[in-house]
């Protein structure tokens, strides 16, 4: 799928009273890492949850190439190259890793109802070839090894994996991240920091990540867009970023102001 930039432009979300997200502008170049940080509540989720079609905008628009998104519904994301990973992880955990990365591949899978229930021998081959071809990103992602595991069992950092894995078995050209280090110990983030890298760098594939942890952000992101109140504060290369007075007025008292001027990730 070509890349494509996306475009916000002028976001705004109100609930009730509470403006959340006020004229938010800011463009995800194609082939780029792009976080999204802010304070508790500044409206990170809140603008994750409108790009990806969970939240309908008050007013204005997201834009990915041609495509409006604030008009689709959230079940064409994938169609129209999205993929998309949860703060929290909506997999199965009784299914297998396998099983749960394949829910990612039925936005690709051609054939009817009545043909998945019957499954004549040309949706067998595509369910194989679907299945090879999860395995695949599954052995980029390092969880190859545990592909008929259930998801249940498996360590925190294997379940974000997983989750990032059905995220790119939809063939995504922007992979959406919210929060993927929440939760995570210092080694776990050092490694997903490292994978998230790769996947923009070997895969191509353009990231929006929303995210708490200033490290991981820095050490990583090609830009950053920084939300205070709803509004956009700063946006620019992270050393800018780190270094523009109003984003450390933001971030004062919060116990990210630290790692907002000293820690850098991977
Ligand atoms: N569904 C909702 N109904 C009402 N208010 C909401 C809703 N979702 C978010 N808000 C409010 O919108 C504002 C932005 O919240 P949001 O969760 O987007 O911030 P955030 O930056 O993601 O915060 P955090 O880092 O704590 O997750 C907050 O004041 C929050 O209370």
């Amino acid at each position: 799928m070509n890349p494509r930039e996306l475009d916000v432009e002028r976001l705004t979300l109100r609930f009730g009273g509470l403006c959340a997200l006020d004229e938010v502008s800011f463009t995800v170049r194609p082939g780029s890492l792009h976080a999204l940080i802010g304070p508790n509540g500044a409206g990170k989720s809140s603008c994750f949850n409108v790009i990806s079609g969970l939240y309908r905008a008050t007013d204005g628009t997201v834009k990915f190439g041609e495509h409006e998104l604030t008009r689709e519904r959230p079940s064409h994301m994938a169609k129209l190259g999205i993929g998309r990973a949860f703060q929290n992880t909506a997999l199965s955990p009784h299914s297998t890793v396998l099983d749960n990365v394949m829910l990612g591949r039925y936005a690709l899978t051609s054939g009817g109802f009545l043909a998945c229930g019957l499954r004549p021998p040309w949706i067998r081959k595509q369910e194989r070839r679907h299945a090879a071809r999860a395995a695949e990103i599954c052995d980029f992602l390092g969880i190859g090894d545990v592909l008929r595991t259930p998801v249940g069992v498996l360590p925190y950092g294997a379940v974000k994996r997983v989750d990032i894995a059905r995220a790119l078995a939809v063939e995504p050209s922007l992979l959406l991240l919210d929060e993927p280090a929440a939760g995570m110990n210092a080694t776990e983030t050092a490694e997903l920091a490292s994978t998230i890298r790769q996947i923009r760098d070997e895969l191509g594939i353009s990231i929006l990540l929303v995210e708490h942890d200033m490290g991981l952000v820095m050490g990583i992101a090609d830009q950053v867009t920084v939300l205070d109140f709803g509004r956009v504060i700063a946006d620019g290369e992270p050393a800018l970023v780190r270094a523009d007075p109003e984003v450390i007025r933001a971030y004062l008292g919060t116990e990210s102001t630290q790692s907002a001027t000293s820690t850098e990730a991977g």
